[in-house]
């Protein structure tokens, strides 16, 4: 395919002028509209959000960076039994979990474990302020679904941040370029991605084609988990990707996963139910769902049809 032909995933800009920042102005509206459109359409978009200064998203990868030269024996201390909390390496791919991530104390357990009883105070002041800052794009983006929804004033469910701080390493040999990542659906509710520079990342767009991105400076990447497709009533789309590099380089990346805390259940708001779009999914508990995503059952089922098969109320789908 020549690239003329790729179609763009959509770039939000938020806020480019000082109105669209004012819950009810029309041009809120309309940015909530762009979100909305872009999440049923792709499941994914770009977003520029200059109010997390790029000193700060700077600073984060220069502090998270030195993780990966720690000892192997170190780096397995980051050990936790919830699903993609935990230090892993596979392959190329080699990650660490940090759960609630926007909580100094947290953090601070992390640090302690990676630096010892030292641990490591800028670390915590610098990934805390980060993980912050994410959390009030991801709850302004909430806010605009909402509305567009209009489901005003509605939560989707409680959540805490996870933060995963990724490296791939693996280089292409001649013009084969090795997958890093499979392609998957996320399993938290949503996920704001980062990356350092290099690109690597891959979307499935609804056409079936895979599509790169590229970030710029002020950046990063919102894309629907399972979750948030399920409660929408399969209206926003989890939208399936990969890591593919191409140029050569490793890449650093982070993702700020909002997990539902737990005890919460996803369940469709009745407002987005009608004859047009029946009710996809039964209410069901996060935990459970996550769990059998990691169960040998699931294993065997597509990553995006996991949550069909787990709590589906048809088999059209699935
Ligand atoms: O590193 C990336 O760009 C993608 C990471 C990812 O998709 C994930 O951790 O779920
Ligand atoms: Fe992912």
């Amino acid at each position: 395919m020549d690239t003329d032909s790729i179609p763009d995933f959509p770039v939000i800009v938020l806020f480019d002028e000082a109105k669209a920042s004012e819950r009810g102005s029309r041009e809120w509206d309309t940015l909530s509209k762009r979100v909305r459109e872009a999440g049923e359409n792709w499941g994914c978009f770009e977003v520029v959000y200059h109010e997390l200064p790029a000193q700060l998203r700077s600073e984060a990868f220069s502090a998270l960076k030195p993780l990966f030269e720690l000892p192997p024996e170190t780096k397995a201390k980051n050990n936790n039994p919830k699903p993609y909390h935990a230090y892993a390496i596979v392959g190329p791919y080699e990650g660490f979990g940090i759960e609630d991530a926007s909580n100094m104390e947290s953090v601070q357990h992390f640090s302690e474990l990676m630096w010892l009883s030292r641990g490591n105070i800028q670390f915590c002041q610098t990934i805390t302020a980060l993980v912050k800052h994410v959390e009030k794009l991801i709850s302004i983006l909430e806010t605009m679904i909402m509305d567009s929804y209009g489901l005003v004033d509605q939560k989707f469910c409680e959540c805490s941040s996870l933060l995963r701080v990724m490296t791939y390493s693996t280089q292409p040999t001649g013009d084969e370029f090795p997958i890093q990542l499979h392609a998957h659906t996320d399993k938290p509710l949503l996920t704001i991605l980062c990356e350092d520079q290099v690109s690597g990342l891959e979307v499935l767009s609804k056409e079936g084609t895979w599509i790169p991105v590229s970030l710029s400076s002020n950046s990063f990447f919102f894309l629907v988990g399972d979750p948030l497709m399920a409660w929408s009533n399969g209206r926003l789309h989890a939208v399936k990707h990969r890591v593919v590099l191409k140029g050569g380089k490793e890449r650093l990346s982070w993702c700020v996963f909002a997990v539902p805390k737990e005890g919460e259940t996803i369940k469709t708001p009745e407002e987005l139910v009608d004859e047009e779009h029946p009710l996809v999914f039964k209410e069901f508990d996060y935990n459970a769902f996550l769990n059998f995503s990691m169960s040998k059952e699931a294993q065997v089922i597509d990553s995006a049809l996991q949550v069909y098969a787990h709590a589906g109320l048809t088999t059209l789908k699935y």
